[in-house]
C-alpha cells in the first residue's frame, strides 16, 4: 500500500486596516478607501474579517510577518473569514483596503519576544541533534481552545524554514483541516516558506498550484471531537506517528528539523488525567511540551511528565515550558469554525481566486461502490471499548482492534448528500481495521444520490477514477449544502 509523500509547505493568514495608530478594539472599518498606517517596533496590527468582507495589506515600508512569515514589499494580500495579526519587529508602513469587522493595534507583545526565544531554543536542539543519530526537537503544543496554539506552531514553522529547517507539522484537530479539509489527521514536512493568505496552502492532493508542491500525508478521522471516539482517535494518532517517525528516518535533514504538534483545545481534560496527551507523548516520543494559557494545564503536565519525574519510572522526565497566550488571540465560536470549515471545502475542491481548481463530477451506480459509514459512539460505549487502569498510564499503547461496528457497509442514501467521503489506500472489501488504518488517497463530495436511479454524482478534483477503494463518510465534517448549485 503506497502512502502519500510528506513534503513541504506553505502557510498564512490574515490583515488588518488602516490609517492612524490605534482604533479602538471591536472598531470596524467600512471604507472602500485605501488608509495607511504607521507601526512603532514590535506593535502587531489585529483584525477580524468576517466571511463576506474582503480585506487588503500592503507593506510600503519596513519589515512585516504573519505567524512567522514575511510580508513581500508593495505586495498586496487579500483575506476573508480571518482572524490574524501582521507583526512588525522594527517598524513598518502599511497600506489597508476593504471592510474588517475590527482592526486595532496591539502593543502588548512580549509574548512574541518569548516564542522567538522557544524558536531560538529549537534551533540549539536542531544544532545538537546535528551529526547524531537523536533527531530534532519534538514538540507538542496543548492548551485550552483558542489560545493561539495553531499561531505558535505555524510561527516556529515559519521561523525555521527560514532558518532552512524542514519540520514536520502534524495537525490532529479534526475540525480544522490543514492542507486537507476538515475530519482530517494531516502531517507535512514544511520546506518552502509558507502562504500568506491561505494558511498551508492548498495540496496538491486536491489539484495543481503554483505555490510550492506541499504533499501532505492524511489520515480520515470522521469525529469532530477526541472524545465522541476516543478509540478511533488514539488508533489513528498511533499511525499517523508510525508514519511519520518511519518518514523521517529516511531523511535526515527532515529528522533533525524535528516535528511539531498542533492539538485540539479538548485535549486539555484533566478528568481523563491527560490521557490523549500521554498517548500523543508516547507515539510521537516528545522532547519538549509547550503549554499555553492555562496554569494548571502546566503545572499538571510538569508534574507528570517533567524532569523531576527521572527519578522515577518515567524515564529522563521531558521539560514542559509555559508560553504566553497572545492578548489578541480571539475566541471564534461555532459560527465561524463552521463557516471556516466551508471555506476549507470549498477550497479543496474549487482553489483561490489566485489558485483556480477545476473540479470534475463522475456518476456512480450503487453496485460499482464500497461505501462505509463511520459509526459514531457515546463517550460510555467508547469507554467500554477502551479502559485501563491509573498504573497502566504510561505502558505503551496498543492500538485497539477496529470493532466490527466501526465502519457499516452501507448502500449510498440521500442522507450522504453534502458530505465528503474519504477515498481510502485500502480495496472497498477490506476489513475494519484495514479501513480505519489506512491513509487517504482524496476527498470527493457527494452532490446527488438518485435512490431509484441507483446512483450517485460526486465533485472530485481529478477526473480519474479510484477504481474498487474503501469510500468512508462519517459526521465531520457537517454537511456542505451549497457548495454546487
Ligand atoms: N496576536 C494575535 N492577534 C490577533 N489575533 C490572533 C493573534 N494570535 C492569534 N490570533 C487569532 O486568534 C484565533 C485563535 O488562535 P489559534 O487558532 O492560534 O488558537 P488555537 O489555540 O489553535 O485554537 P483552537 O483551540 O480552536 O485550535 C485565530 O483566528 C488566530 O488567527
Amino acid at each position: 500500500m503506497s502512502l502519500p509523500g510528506l513534503s513541504l509547505p506553505g502557510l498564512g493568514l490574515s490583515q488588518p486596516s488602516s490609517s492612524h495608530s490605534a482604533l479602538g478594539p471591536g472598531t470596524s472599518s467600512n471604507s472602500q478607501s485605501t488608509r495607511t498606517e504607521e507601526l512603532g517596533a514590535r506593535t502587531e496590527w489585529r483584525f477580524e474579517v468576517n466571511f463576506h468582507q474582503q480585506y487588503h495589506v500592503r507593506l510600503l515600508s519596513g519589515n512585516a510577518e504573519i505567524f512567522g512569515v514575511e510580508l513581500a514589499l508593495n505586495q498586496r494580500y487579500s483575506f476573508s473569514g480571518a482572524k490574524g495579526v501582521i507583526f512588525t519587529w522594527h517598524g513598518c508602513q502599511l497600506e489597508l483596503s476593504g471592510d474588517a469587522e475590527s482592526e486595532y493595534a496591539g502593543l502588548e507583545t512580549e509574548y512574541a519576544v518569548e516564542w522567538l526565544n522557544v524558536h531560538g531554543m529549537l534551533e540549539s536542539a536542531r544544532d545538537l541533534a546535528h551529526g547524531t543519530n537523536d533527531g530534532g526537537p519534538r514538540v507538542l503544543v496543548v492548551g485550552p481552545e483558542s489560545v493561539g496554539k495553531s499561531s505558535l506552531v505555524r510561527s516556529l514553522a515559519g521561523w525555521s524554514v527560514k532558518c532552512g529547517r524542514t519540520p514536520a507539522i502534524v495537525n490532529v484537530d479534526p475540525r480544522e483541516g490543514l492542507l486537507a479539509p476538515p475530519g482530517s489527521f494531516t502531517a507535512v514536512t514544511v520546506g518552502s516558506q509558507l502562504d500568506v493568505e491561505n494558511g498551508y496552502g492548498i495540496a496538491p492532493i486536491s489539484g495543481p498550484t503554483v505555490t510550492p508542491i506541499k504533499t501532505p500525508l492524511i489520515y480520515h478521522c470522521p469525529y469532530s471531537s477526541p472524545t465522541e471516539r476516543p478509540d478511533v482517535y488514539k488508533a489513528l494518532i498511533t499511525r499517523t506517528a508510525l508514519s511519520v517517525l518511519n518518514r523521517m528516518e529516511e531523511d535526515k535533514v527532515s529528522k533533525e528539523s524535528g516535528l511539531m504538534i498542533d492539538t485540539p483545545g479538548l485535549l486539555n481534560d484533566p478528568k481523563s488525567n491527560y490521557d490523549m496527551i500521554a498517548h500523543l507523548v508516547s507515539e510521537f516520543s516528545i522532547t519538549l511540551i509547550l503549554t499555553l494559557g492555562s496554569e494548571r494545564l502546566y503545572n499538571d503536565l510538569n508534574r507528570r511528565f517533567g524532569p523531576k519525574q527521572a527519578a522515577s519510572a518515567e524515564g529522563e522526565g521531558i521539560p514542559v515550558l509555559r508560553v504566553s497566550k497572545p492578548g489578541g488571540a480571539v475566541e471564534r465560536d461555532a459560527g465561524f469554525l463552521k463557516q471556516l470549515a466551508n471555506q476549507q471545502i470549498r477550497q479543496y475542491f474549487f482553489g483561490t481566486s489566485k489558485e483556480p481548481l477545476n473540479p470534475h463530477s463522475h456518476i456512480c451506480g450503487f453496485a460499482e461502490l464500497s461505501v462505509y459509514r463511520a459509526n459514531s459512539a457515546t463517550l460510555a460505549a467508547a469507554a467500554s471499548s477502551y479502559t485501563k487502569d491509573e498504573d497502566e498510564d504510561d505502558s505503551p499503547y496498543t492500538a485497539p482492534k477496529a470493532s466490527a461496528d466501526d465502519f457499516e457497509k452501507m448502500t449510498p442514501t440521500n442522507a450522504m448528500l453534502g458530505r465528503l467521503v474519504a477515498i481510502k489506500y485500502c480495496d472497498g472489501d477490506s476489513d475494519d481495521f484495514t479501513i480505519r488504518d489506512s491513509a487517504v488517497m482524496g476527498f470527493l463530495y457527494v452532490s446527488e444520490v438518485d435512490e431509484q436511479k441507483k446512483r450517485v454524482r460526486f465533485l472530485a478534483p481529478h477526473p480519474q477514477r479510484w477504481g474498487d477503494k474503501a469510500l468512508v463518510w462519517g459526521g465531520c465534517p457537517e454537511a456542505v449544502t451549497d457548495l454546487v448549485g
